[in-house]
């Protein structure tokens, strides 16, 4: 049925216009916003939600980075060099709906878990490294880069919207096809014609407390998979993580890379539904998107005053 396919074009005739992908899909959310303030995963319990697709922009953005430290790119000397075997590379973003018990920072929303394959490869972790964080706002400042990274988008949106209403969609009646794509430039270049737009913020302490309980986390659980092992080899003992001092002024940094770089810099677009989420809790912030949505697409809300 033409309601629900996804129709994509790139305008590259005209110039400025040419990173826009025109979607004639029938709901697009576009989640934007700096380093850590929730994007992804807003972005994907919103998906699960309401039954659509959902495409992490940035990690691809990630993706191309891991290249670049793999084959050893010089990113000030060979950005074309990194655009070309973007090209070529296969990138694959599947959605399912998660396995685990929720985050505690997460209430009782189940987050759907995200694998990213680099040619077929599992890079879900590897794309997260600190290197490819220090590296990646640079990679993703280069204009043919980011050409090349448009044209993964626009495949990935494609294959998106075919696996949105089966791979995620539950309670979604009377809830139109559809993708939520999170990044910087979603709403600003990518998406400029989306049905939603969100611009996601928290305050920088915030953000970096986040990604430090995370980080935390992550700790934990390796350290108790390591004890179930009764492994005391230190070869593979975790490593140690930064400060929350530190991670904030790596955001930081990144965020004045992303907001001053001259291609599709992070900007709040004009007609940009702001959330601060420092706070709010998930469910609020995610409940708030949603019911959004569903006033949009003609739909009573579900949850009201929040
Ligand atoms: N309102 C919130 N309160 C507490 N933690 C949150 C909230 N929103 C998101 N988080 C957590 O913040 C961290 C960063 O979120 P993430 O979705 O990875 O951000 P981004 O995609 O913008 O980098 C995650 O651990 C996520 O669970
Ligand atoms: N649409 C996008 C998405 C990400 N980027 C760039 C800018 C970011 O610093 C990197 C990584 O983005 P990502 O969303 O994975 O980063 P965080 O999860 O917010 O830490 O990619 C971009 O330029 N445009």
């Amino acid at each position: 049925m033409l309601f629900n396919r996804a129709r994509i074009a790139s305008r590259s005739l005209f110039g400025s216009l040419r990173h826009q992908l025109v979607a004639r899909r029938d709901f697009t959310i576009a989640i934007d916003g700096p380093a850590a303030s929730g994007k992804s995963s807003t972005a994907r319990a919103v998906a699960q939600e309401l039954g659509l697709g959902y495409i992490d922009s940035g990690s691809i953005y990630r993706c191309a980075t891991l290249l670049a430290l793999r084959n050893n790119i010089d990113i000030n000397e060979s950005a074309g060099d990194l655009a070309a075997l973007i090209n070529k590379a296969k990138v694959d973003i599947r959605v399912r709906p998660s396995t685990s018990r929720p985050a505690p920072n997460l209430g009782r929303l189940a987050v759907p878990e995200v694998q990213v394959l680099l040619d077929n490869e599992d890079v879900s972790k590897e794309i997260r490294a600190p290197e490819v964080n220090q590296l990646v706002a640079k990679v993703a400042s280069d204009r043919s880069i980011r050409e090349a990274v448009l044209h993964i988008q626009r495949q990935l949106a494609e294959s998106a919207e075919s696996i949105s209403t089966n791979a995620l969609s539950k309670n979604a009646e009377g809830v139109p096809g559809g993708v939520v794509m999170d990044g910087r430039d979603i709403g600003t270049t990518i998406f400029p014609n989306a049905e939603l737009k969100i611009y996601l913020d928290a305050s920088a302490m915030a953000r970096a407390i986040r990604r430090w309980d995370e980080m935390n986390n992550q700790m934990k659980e390796a350290n108790a998979l390591q004890a179930a092992k009764g492994s005391s080899d230190s070869d593979s003992a975790p490593a140690a993580y930064p400060s929350v001092e530190k991670i904030a002024r790596e955001l930081e940094a990144r965020d004045y890379a992303d907001i001053n770089r001259e291609h599709s810099p992070l900007r709040i677009a004009k007609d940009a539904v702001v959330i601060d989420n420092t706070n709010l809790t998930f469910e609020q912030q995610v409940y708030t998107i949603t019911d959004l949505a569903r006033e949009r697409m003609g739909l009573a809300p579900k949850h009201g005053d929040l």
